[in-house]
């Protein structure tokens, strides 16, 4: 029988997207929600408790909320929002982030969709430090460029006021205590928080997450091709990866390195530069904020947790 979906937040940034990545599809029942009575409390708990999956596309309070709202009737939860990525009892929904993880995935009640940010530095260093290659106490900052549809509606209207008005790179979160900290941390393994610096640009969609490696205080320096060859060979022992890790030759081009490059579709591509003279490294990666950063990374939970493959 077809599985109930119901995206409690339809009508937003990341729902609609995700709306639009099921519209065709015919194993699936999508249950929707009038307009008017979206933000209805009893009418929200009759859509969350009659769905099998609910894919919450909400502000944190209202993602809280409808787990309140549904949980007790077994209903499934995929959240897009920040609100339980960290949190006791909910899965990870980063599937190549480790082997073991699509198997959580799909097994999980509760599956916590990652943050845009996180999840290409997360790519580039968690299967770094899980090999021994990097140690956890290693300091890392972490910087790069979003589209503006990465702050949700309010930004996209904001910018589209602008237009060319719009300042090109604009560096935001300089208090240094960006939302996404913590899960960065948490499944990376690294002892202390990293530095997130993050920046948004005038351009709707698109993402490049960099993070820069001091290493020549380390005991054991890897090299660049180390680095490189570890993440191939993670990611080319999963069964199913959205993600791919560019060749080794220091051929970056600017086309490669197009925030925009990946834009709706659910790729990442990870780039590793490096100057080994210098114990220096450099991991790159480049995705949609609203594919392989939100909506996709959404439908290939979904798809995990109903048992479609691939
Ligand atoms: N944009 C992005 O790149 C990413 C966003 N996310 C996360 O996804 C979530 C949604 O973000 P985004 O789509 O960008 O945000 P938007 O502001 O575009 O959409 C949020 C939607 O939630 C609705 N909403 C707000 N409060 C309630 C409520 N109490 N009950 C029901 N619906 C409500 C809003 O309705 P209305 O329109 O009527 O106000 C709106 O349609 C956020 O938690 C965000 O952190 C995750 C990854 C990336
Ligand atoms: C450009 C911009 O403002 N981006 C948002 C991140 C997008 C988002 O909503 O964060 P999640 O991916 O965790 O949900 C920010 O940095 O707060």
């Amino acid at each position: 029988m077809a599985q109930k979906i119901y995206i409690d937040g339809e009508h937003g940034t990341t729902g609609l997207q995700i709306l639009n990545r099921l519209a065709d599809r015919k194993d699936i029942e999508l249950l929707s929600i009038p307009a008017d009575k979206r933000k209805d409390p009893d009418t929200r708990a009759d859509f969350l408790r009659a769905a099998d999956i609910a894919i919450l596309c909400l502000p944190d309070d209202a993602a809280r909320e409808a787990v309140a709202l549904g949980r007790d009737a077994g209903t499934r939860f995929i959240d897009a929002s920040t609100a339980h990525r960290t949190a006791e009892g909910w899965v990870y929904g980063f599937a190549e982030m480790a082997a073991d993880q699509a198997g959580k995935i799909a097994e999980a009640q509760f599956v916590a969709n990652p943050g845009c940010w996180p999840q290409g530095p997360i790519a580039g260093l968690k299967p770094l430090i899980a090999s021994g290659l990097l140690p956890a106490d290693l300091s890392i900052s972490i910087s790069g460029i979003s589209g503006y549809s990465g702050g949700g509606k309010q930004m996209i209207a904001d910018y589209q006021a602008m237009g060319d008005d719009a300042p090109a790179f604009m560096p935001y979160a300089l208090g240094l205590q960006h939302k996404h900290v913590p899960e960065i941390r948490t499944y990376c393994g690294l002892s202390q928080a990293p530095i997130m610096q993050p920046a948004v640009g005038n351009f709707a969609q698109g993402m490049l997450t960099m993070v820069p490696l001091h290493l020549a205080h380390l005991d054991k320096v890897p090299s660049g091709s180390e680095l490189h060859a570890a993440l191939a060979e993670h990611y080319g022992s999963l069964t199913h990866s959205a993600i791919d890790v560019a060749p080794f030759d220091g051929k970056e081009r600017s086309s490669d390195l197009n925030p925009q490059r990946h834009n709706d579709t659910n790729r990442m591509t990870l780039h590793v530069c490096a100057n080994d003279a210098r114990g220096q490294a450099l991991l790159l990666a480049v995705y949609d904020n609203l594919g392989k950063g939100a909506s996709g990374a959404a439908v290939q939970n979904l798809d995990l947790m109903i048992g479609r493959s691939g």
